[in-house]
């Protein structure tokens, strides 16, 4: 992807700000979806006329045995992927007509994806792969490291800032992904089993920053079975063929602000646990 000029993203900001209607549309929302994939010799509809709406705020966990099409919807809310039809909004704005560069731009400061495999960069140090989505924003390499360095501490990996990915357990190269997704500190998280391969104390630790991010009043969004990451849920949905066949409120949304959040939490309790497992 093409470096942005910072006036990329000032001029898209600054078209959305100027829609009067923009905030009377949902935060998250997905109308009339349907994901058709054409293998030739027959159609897999792998959503099926779904209608979805997430407030902002919410932690919603999305279950269902596989094939159901989580991953499909994910990576249509997510911007990564054009319906077949249907609308989707993301952060207020209609997504579904904007071209790819659009949405690329778009989706660098709306949105932090976080996937099963981790996905970074493998001739990047830790350090590098979080400030990459930075850098794509213009933002000055002081600023990009300043930013890292908080969310390597975040995480609880500030030793392992040179470190590239193949020397990196799974549980710490998939903290360094969730540590990328935050980099330009996006509005919302959508993570597709990001506990999937990761064994029983990194996928707590996971959990535990899932939860600091609904404190801070992330709009999170996972595909996931982990009862680590779903306890925490505001909703849970299920799917099944494509469609949502159950969706259950469990907890009211609730957040508080940033700055109230103690800090401590994570180092205090699960981080110390994983740094005396290793
Ligand atoms: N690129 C693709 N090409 C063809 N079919 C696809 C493609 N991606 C997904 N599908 C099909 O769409 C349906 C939904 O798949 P999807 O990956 O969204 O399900 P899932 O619930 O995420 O499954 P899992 O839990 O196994 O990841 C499945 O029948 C799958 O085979």
């Amino acid at each position: 992807m093409k470096k942005l000029r910072e006036n990329d993203f000032s001029e898209i900001i600054t078209h959305y700000r100027n829609i009067p209607e923009m905030h009377m549309n949902p935060f998250v929302s997905a109308q009339g979806i349907v994901k058709d994939f054409d293998l030739g010799d027959y159609l897999i509809r792998a959503i099926d006329h779904l209608d979805l709406e997430i407030a902002e705020h919410e932690y919603v966990a999305i279950i269902g045995a596989s094939g159901a099409g989580k991953t499909s919807l994910l990576h249509i809310l997510g911007g990564l992927d054009k319906p077949t039809d249907g609308k989707v909004y993301l952060s207020h704005i209609d997504i579904t007509p904007m071209e790819e560069e659009t949405l690329a731009t778009f989706r660098i400061f709306s949105v932090g994806l976080v996937f099963q495999n981790y996905n970074l960069i493998s001739s990047l140090t830790a350090q590098e792969n979080i400030m990459f989505p930075m850098q794509l924003c213009g933002i000055s390499h002081e600023e990009c490291e300043k930013r890292a360095s908080e969310l390597l501490k975040q995480i609880g990996l500030e030793e392992r800032a040179e470190h590239l990915p193949f020397q990196l357990s799974a549980g710490e190269q998939q903290r360094i992904a969730i540590a990328r997704a935050l980099a330009n500190d996006p509005p919302v998280i959508i993570a597709d089993e990001p506990t999937a391969n990761l064994d029983k104390k990194n996928a707590e630790f996971i959990g535990t920053l899932f939860e600091q991010f609904r404190k801070e009043g992330k709009t999170i969004i996972l595909a996931t079975h982990d009862e680590k990451l779903f306890k925490h849920a505001h909703r849970i949905l299920e799917m099944d063929d494509g469609k949502i066949i159950s969706d259950k409120r469990i907890h009211e949304i609730d957040f508080v602000d940033n700055d109230k959040l103690e800090s401590s939490s994570i180092e205090d309790s699960d981080e110390q646990s994983i740094q005396n497992e290793e």
